[in-house]
């Protein structure tokens, strides 16, 4: 019976998942090249290839939608609350290294822990006359985050690119994003705090919980699996 995998169709995790699989003599093909979406493994007929952007993959396989695939932890955290119990997180593929931080102004000397933040944040409509804001597109995990660290007084403002430059710009004051080298935030003057990493997230081979999985698509996913081992 035929499953789905779903791979990466463009960005950093394309060509190193590919590498990945190629490693464990495994050849993904995209016959109608860099524009199809549709893809095949060289000698397991039974696994449909799909290319898709590495957020979708995350939404779909929350949903049910494909079988099996690769992308970021942080795009399942972020997709949905119920995201992590929805999948099952096969393998650690061991690249996409990279950590959902918060990050404030270098400026902000006093602001080096959770609770400063929490103390600046209640503080900061009585001296500022609005909300503290936070620029993200990782808007679930901060929502998650901040509940937990019991700070209820922020405005999100959503950002969908280069997210680092809203506190320079004044669109924010600090902002929740995605670091590896750290060299994006310290260009753009920002800090992270010292208890600021809300997630640590690496590319993973993700197997849906919530697809229909009957007695042979489980085999054929036994069967994939067992190759990809060591
Ligand atoms: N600097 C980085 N270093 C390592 N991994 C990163 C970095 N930035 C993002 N990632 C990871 O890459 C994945 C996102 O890949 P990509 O940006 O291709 O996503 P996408 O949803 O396909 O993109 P787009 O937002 O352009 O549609 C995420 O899982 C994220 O953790
Ligand atoms: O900590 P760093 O190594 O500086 O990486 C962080 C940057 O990488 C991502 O952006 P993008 O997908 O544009 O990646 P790029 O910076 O590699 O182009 C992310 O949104 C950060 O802006």
């Amino acid at each position: 019976m035929t499953i789905t995998l779903a791979v990466p169709s463009k960005g950093r995790l394309e060509e190193l998942t590919r590498d990945w699989f190629a490693r464990r003599g495994l050849t993904i093909t995209r016959p109608g090249g860099a524009r199809s979406y549709l893809g095949a493994i060289e000698g397991l007929p039974e696994v449909t290839v799909r290319f898709f952007p590495a957020s979708e993959i995350a939404r779909e396989l929350i949903r049910g939608n494909i079988d099996l695939g690769v992308t970021g932890r942080d795009l399942i955290h972020e997709t949905s609350e119920a995201g992590p119990e929805a999948v099952e997180f096969a393998r650690d593929l061991e690249f996409g290294h990279a950590d959902v931080v918060i990050a404030v102004p270098e400026a902000w000397i006093d602001v080096t822990h959770m609770h400063d933040l929490a103390d600046v944040a209640s503080d900061f409509r009585s001296r500022h006359g609005r909300w503290l804001r936070i620029a993200t597109k990782y808007i679930t995990i901060t929502r998650q985050h901040f509940a937990k660290a019991g700070i209820a007084e922020y405005r999100i403002v959503e950002s969908l690119g280069a997210t680092e430059a809203a506190p320079a710009s004044g669109v924010a004051d600090i902002v929740v994003d995605i670091t590896s080298t750290g060299s994006t935030l310290a260009a753009n003057g920002l800090r992270v705090l010292e208890d600021g990493v809300m997630l640590k997230s690496e590319a993973n081979l993700i197997v849906s919980r919530t697809a229909e999985w009957t007695e042979q698509r489980r085999e054929t996913l036994n069967t994939l699996l067992g190759q990809l081992q060591g």
